[in-house]
């Protein structure tokens, strides 16, 4: 996401194109309210969905603008509004105006309800990725304020969902493309969801370690860090995703425990840190792993049975590991991984690994065949593990 290129466009009076792949799978302009003219708002209703404008729920609230009683609605509506010196309201220029006035922060008393101009209230983008949330961050992390014109993107048949229609108006138009998924991994590189909780002197087995607990708002999961001084400039860090049946239950189907182990032991050894990180299933979750263990029993391999599920290969994402390095002030680390996708993961979010260490389990009879699937399909580099080599 080129930050300074949609500035200069946003400047030029373009609306940028935000597309929501995940949620919605659909596209709305954006424009920040603060600086809207009759002209782009015009532009804008081209789109032909409903004009709205996104304001921090919680302002919006404080200003005295407030909900219409609704069922429990995934689209959060407050009051539609004109600003009082209008006359009908509905206008390019009049709607463009009562936006104005939003951004300016005035209160309820300057506006007619109901009216012409409907607002969105936003939650917070690690709450919810809409586009109400996106907007906002994306608008403040290109130097506006928090108030952002949107608008769906139809197509001639009235369709919402018809990216290359959606495509080829951005293009038509020189109108710049953004995605949430672009934004939230830009948020969280800017914004720190995760600070520590509590930390506390654990001895087990391995050595003696520190446990440290996070709040986290992140995904509000609850991840723990176990830490052994010294940490030096670029510690030993594990990514340890948690795998009950591995882990606690001995399980015979895949790696996991003795990874675990034979990790903590080298933490233990020269310091370091390992994150257990609260992603089962390679984050689909328990139950829809033991669905996939259902499928991988009729001959499915790991890859095969996400899929038949409906999930992607592999569904973690590790933004709150990166959140919790930073946290504890780590910038550069020594991976113990066979798995490139974690080392592009913080790489992405510019931590520096600078060595990638092999970290094998055990091989058993049972395990092979998963062990096998993951290194042809993966990618994980367990060549040595598997010819005996390691
Ligand atoms: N969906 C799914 N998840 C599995 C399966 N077997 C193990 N897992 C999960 O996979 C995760 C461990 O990931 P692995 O792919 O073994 O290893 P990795 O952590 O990505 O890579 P390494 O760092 O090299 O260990 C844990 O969350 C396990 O619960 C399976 O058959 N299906
Ligand atoms: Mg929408
Ligand atoms: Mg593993
Ligand atoms: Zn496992």
């Amino acid at each position: 996401m080129d930050l300074e290129k949609l500035r200069k466009s946003i400047l030029e009076g373009k609306p940028i194109v935000l597309i929501d792949e995940d949620r919605e799978v659909e596209a709305d302009l954006v424009y920040p309210a603060e600086i809207i003219t009759p002209q782009t708002l015009n532009f804008m209703l081209q789109a032909r969905g409903m004009l709205c404008l996104a304001i921090d729920e919680e302002e919006a609230l404080r200003r005295g603008f407030f909900k219409l009683p609704s069922k429990d609605n995934e689209t959060n509506f407050l009051i539609t509004v004109d600003y009082k010196e209008t006359f009908t309201g509905i206008s390019a220029e009049e709607r463009a105006l009562t936006a104005k006035k939003i951004a300016e922060g005035l209160s309820i008393e300057h506006f007619r309800y109901p009216g012409h101009l409907h607002l969105l209230g936003a939650v917070g983008i690690n709450k919810r990725k809409g586009h109400t949330e996106a907007s906002l961050e994306l608008l403040e992390m290109l130097g506006f304020k928090r108030y952002a014109l949107i608008i769906e993107l139809l197509d001639e048949e009235g369709n919402s969902h018809n990216f290359e229609f959606i495509r080829s108006f951005a293009e038509k138009h020189n109108l710049p493309i953004v995605t949430i998924r672009e934004v939230w991994k830009e948020v969280v590189k800017r914004k720190s969801f995760v600070k520590i909780h509590a930390r506390a002197r654990l001895p087990s087995h391995h050595g003696n370690f520190e446990i440290i607990a996070f709040d986290n708002e992140l995904d509000f999961k609850d991840h723990i860090a176990i830490v052994k001084e010294p940490l030096g400039e670029a510690p030993l860090v594990r990514l340890h995703s948690e795998c009950l049946t591995g882990d606690t239950l001995a399980s015979f189907k895949c790696d996991c425990g003795s990874q675990l182990a034979n990790a903590l032991k080298m933490i233990a050894n020269e310091g370091g840190i390992l994150f257990y990180l609260r992603q089962e299933g390679r984050g689909i979750g328990l139950k829809n792993k033991i669905k996939a263990y259902e499928l991988q029993d009729k001959g499915l391999d790991t890859v095969e049975a996400n899929k038949k599920l409906g999930f992607r290969e592999d569904e973690r994402d590790f933004s709150v590991a990166y959140q919790m390095l930073k946290s504890l002030g780590i910038s550069k680390v020594k991976l113990l991984t066979n798995n490139p996708r974690k080392v592009r993961a913080l790489e992405e979010f510019g931590i520096e690994v600078v060595e990638v260490i092999p970290i094998f389990g055990e091989v058993n009879e049972i395990n092979k065949p998963y062990l096998e699937a993951k290194m042809l399909k993966l990618g994980h580099n367990l060549k040595p593990l598997l010819e005996g080599k390691e």
